[in-house]
C-alpha cells in the first residue's frame, strides 16, 4: 500500500512518517517545500520517497499524483501558525486552500482510486461559549482568525468533493497537539526550548509568555498521526471527526507542568507581543464518535508528552552547543 502525506516534513507530517515506516505494510511518499526542515530531521525519513512539491503549482501537484498513484493521502500540508495566518492572511488563505484544490482537482482528473484524510482544526469552532462544551462535530463555527477561516474552506471543500464528485474523503478536526519536534513557535515548544535554554545559562531566568488564562485540549502528536492512520482505515468517507483528549487546562497549567520538571526557578513575563488582538478562550473536544467508529483512544499521558518536549529541546541545545565547540 502506498501513502502519500503532503508536508512530511512537519510536526505532525514526520510523526506520520515515522508511525507509518514503523509499521512496514505502507510504502512511504511525502512533499516537502522547505529543504532546511528535511535536513533538522536527519536520517528520520531516509525510507520514505521525497519530493519536493509546491502543492499551490497545479502542475507540479498534477505529475505527484500521476507518478505517485497513491492509495492514500494524507493532506497535512498548511500554514498553521494563527499569528502568522494574522500577518499575512492572504499568503495563509491561498497556501491552505488552494494547495488543496490542486490535490483534489488531481485525484478526480486523473481518476486516482485513493482515499484522502484531510487534516481540519478545533480552530473552526472558534469561539466557544462554555456551555457548549464539550465541542461536538455539530458546533457552529466563529472563526476568530484567517487560519481558521482557511481550515473551515478545506473542511467544506472536503464535503464538497465528496458529495459532487464521490471523492472517498474523511475530515479530521485535530484539537491541539504537542510532543517532541513541534516548531518552537507553538506555546508549549516556545515555552520548552525557554525552559531548556535558562538550564543550559543561555537565557536569564526569565520566561517570556503571552496570554495564560487560555484553555486548550492537548494531545501527544504521536496519537493524533495514529488517529489520522485509523481515519482511514475504518471512517466513513464524507464524515467528519474531531480528535481531542476530553480534557483541558490552561496555558498557565501548561506552564507550571512544564517548570515541575526543570531543574531552574524562573520569573514569568507577559510580552505584550505574544497576545492576539483575538484568542479562542476555551477548546474542549469530544471525540466520541471518532472513538466509537475506530476504537481510538489516547495513549500517551500529557504529563509524559511534556517531558518528552522537554527532553527534546534539551537535546537540541546540547546538539548545537557540540556544534559550536567543533566550529571554535
Ligand atoms: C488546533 C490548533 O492548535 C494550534 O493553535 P493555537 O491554539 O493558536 O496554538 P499556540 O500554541 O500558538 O497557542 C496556544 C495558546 O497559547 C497562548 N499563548 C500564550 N503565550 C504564548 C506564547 O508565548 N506563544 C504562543 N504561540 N502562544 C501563546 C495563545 O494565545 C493561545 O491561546 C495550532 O496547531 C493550530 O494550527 C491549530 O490547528
Amino acid at each position: 500500500m502506498k501513502a502519500l502525506i503532503t508536508g512530511i516534513s512537519g510536526f505532525a507530517g514526520s510523526h506520520l512518517a515515522e508511525y507509518l515506516l514503523s509499521r512496514g505494510d505502507v510504502e512511504v511518499i511525502g512533499t516537502f517545500r522547505s529543504p532546511g526542515r528535511l535536513e533538522s530531521l536527519g536520517t528520520l525519513l531516509q525510507n520514505a520517497q521525497l519530493v519536493n512539491c509546491e502543492l499551490t503549482d497545479a502542475e507540479s501537484v498534477n505529475r505527484l499524483i500521476r507518478q505517485t498513484q497513491p492509495d492514500l493521502i494524507f493532506h497535512l500540508a498548511a500554514q498553521s501558525f494563527v499569528p502568522t495566518s494574522l500577518h499575512s492572511p492572504a499568503d495563509t488563505l491561498v497556501n491552505n486552500l488552494v494547495g488543496q484544490l490542486n490535490m483534489l482537482e488531481a485525484v478526480r482528473h486523473l481518476e486516482v482510486d485513493c482515499k484522502i484524510q484531510i487534516a481540519c482544526s478545533s480552530e473552526e469552532y472558534g469561539m466557544v461559549y462554555p456551555n457548549e462544551t464539550p465541542i461536538k462535530e455539530s458546533n457552529p463555527f466563529r472563526p476568530l482568525n484567517p487560519y481558521a477561516v482557511s481550515k473551515i474552506a478545506q473542511d467544506f471543500l472536503g464535503y464538497q468533493y465528496h458529495q459532487s464528485y464521490g471523492l472517498n474523503i474523511v475530515r479530521t478536526r485535530a484539537f491541539h497537539h504537542t510532543g517532541p519536534r513541534r516548531e518552537e513557535c507553538y506555546v508549549t515548544s516556545n515555552f520548552a526550548k525557554q525552559i531548556a535554554l535558562i538550564e543550559e545559562g543561555l537565557q536569564s531566568p526569565n520566561v517570556y509568555v503571552g496570554n495564560l488564562s487560555a484553555i486548550r485540549d492537548f494531545t501527544d502528536v504521536r496519537d493524533i498521526v495514529r488517529a489520522y492512520w485509523l481515519s482511514l482505515e475504518s471512517g466513513v468517507p464524507g464524515e467528519v471527526y474531531n480528535i481531542s483528549s476530553g480534557t483541558s487546562i490552561t496555558i498557565e497549567e501548561m506552564l507550571q507542568t512544564l517548570l515541575s520538571k526543570a531543574n531552574v526557578h524562573v520569573d514569568i513575563h507577559v510580552d505584550q507581543k505574544r497576545l492576539r488582538p483575538s484568542d479562542v478562550d476555551i477548546v474542549l473536544g469530544d471525540s466520541s464518535l471518532f472513538r466509537s467508529v475506530t476504537g481510538w483512544a489516547p495513549e500517551i499521558s500529557f504529563e509524559q508528552s511534556m517531558e518528552d518536549l522537554l527532553n527534546y529541546w534539551r537535546g537540541v541545545i546540547q546538539q548545537q552547543k557540540l556544534a559550536g565547540g567543533d566550529r571554535g
